[in-house]
């Protein structure tokens, strides 16, 4: 990744840091089922957090809850120590000294890169001279890897520089929180790579929490230091994206954060253990299986290990279909109780449709639930 040089990020664009608290916030909309219901989030200071689920979910609802664009029929929401959604509370978004960036971007087409910027900076309680507010721009400018584009208009970048434009416009006025909306869905797959890499890059350097929504797990895996997980209105899971990936509280996080297997098996040692088909596989919260009983394994594709010769402790699978990625291969195999189960391995081991093959566990400790 490219590095700025060390005046580049001048200290005038570190950010005051402040969390949110949003506490049994609930949204909803003339005569519809709650869009958001009673969910509680804990946003550290300087963090980036991601609202990741299903089209529909309530993400943006949310969002535009703590942005002061709709108002929640429950609980409260602050801002630092200052409540600006409540029972008996309401700071107008305006007053919230919150920021935010939209898909499209939604530049001033009219407006040359540099007076866009500057229109962020008219907000109240920022007076700045003529000569200041023109330094700002530049540091803005420069912060976002666009210097010397001043006078271009938006029409004459890329979306990528465009979307990098409007996160300078949302950062000029110095705002306590960010919060983007979908900012890379209007590009296409490769430039929406490498913009997430920089925008990623500029919040961390200019350290602003920042709550951004996305249905795309890789974004908020890769730009989240924690990512909430939504399902109708509720937040499923809240963690960062190790502990989502690896130890999902539910299997429907456990699918809509990654492939997953659900393998059967039987509890060892209050559940400490698992005896299955791969072998005998660590559990991470065994709480629930002291009393014994049938359970369900997480098993991700890569923590499946194949091997061509019959080790001991390995069972016998078939492969049935092979995808090549180049830097892994994805298998469909078969066990001898009919069992399907994805795995994942690197190109060097490529197998054959048909090929017989030795499969066992070779992870650590995984989420299980009663079955
Ligand atoms: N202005 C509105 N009037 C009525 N219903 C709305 C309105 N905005 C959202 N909804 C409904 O609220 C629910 C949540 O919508 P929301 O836009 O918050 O979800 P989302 O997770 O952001 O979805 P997407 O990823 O598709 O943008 C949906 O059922 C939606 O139809």
């Amino acid at each position: 990744m490219q590095r700025l040089p060390a005046a580049a990020a001048p200290a005038t664009i570190t950010l005051p840091r402040r969390g949110v608290t949003v506490d049994g916030v609930s949204v909803s909309y003339d005569g519809t089922a709650r869009a958001v219901d009673h969910v509680s989030l804990d946003i550290e200071a300087g963090s980036v957090v991601a609202l990741l689920g299903p089209s529909g979910c309530g993400k943006t609802s949310l969002l535009r809850a703590i942005a002061g664009l709709e108002r929640p029929d429950t609980g409260t929401i602050s801002v630092g120590d200052q409540v600006v959604s409540g029972p008996s509370d309401w700071v107008k978004p305006e007053r919230r000294n919150i920021g935010m960036v939209f898909q499209d971007g939604a530049l001033f087409p009219h407006l040359s890169v540099a007076d866009n910027i500057a229109f962020g900076l008219r907000s109240p309680g920022t007076k700045l001279s003529r000569a200041d507010r023109s330094s700002r721009v530049d540091e803005l400018l420069r912060l976002v890897e666009l210097d010397g584009l001043g006078d271009r208009l938006p029409e004459t970048l890329s979306g990528g520089q465009q979307q990098r434009v409007a996160l300078a416009r949302s950062l000029a006025p110095n705002p306590s929180v960010l919060l983007l909306d979908e900012p890379f869905s209007a590009l296409d797959a490769g430039l929406r790579v490498q913009v997430r890499s920089k925008v990623a890059r500029i919040l961390r350097d200019v350290g602003v929490t920042s709550i951004f929504v996305t249905h795309d797990q890789d974004e908020a895996f890769v730009l989240g230091d924690r990512v909430a997980v939504m399902r109708n209105g509720n937040i499923e899971q809240y963690g960062t994206p190790d502990q989502l990936y690896r130890t999902p509280t539910t299997p429907w996080v456990a699918n809509f954060v990654g492939e997953a297997n659900f393998v059967d098996g039987s509890p060892v040692g209050d559940g400490v253990h698992a005896t299955t088909m791969l072998g005998e596989i660590p559990i991470s919260d065994h709480r629930g299986f002291k009393g014994g009983g049938a359970m369900q394994i997480l098993v991700r594709p890569e923590q499946v290990s194949i091997e061509r010769l019959p080790l001991d402790g390995l069972h016998a699978a078939t492969v049935t279909e092979i995808e090549y990625y180049g830097h892994d291969v994805r298998y469909e195999l078969e066990l001898a109780n009919g069992a399907r189960l994805a795995a994942r391995t690197h190109p060097g081991l490529l197998l054959e449709p048909g090929e017989t093959v030795h499969v066992g566990y070779d992870g650590g400790p995984t989420s299980a639930w009663p079955s």
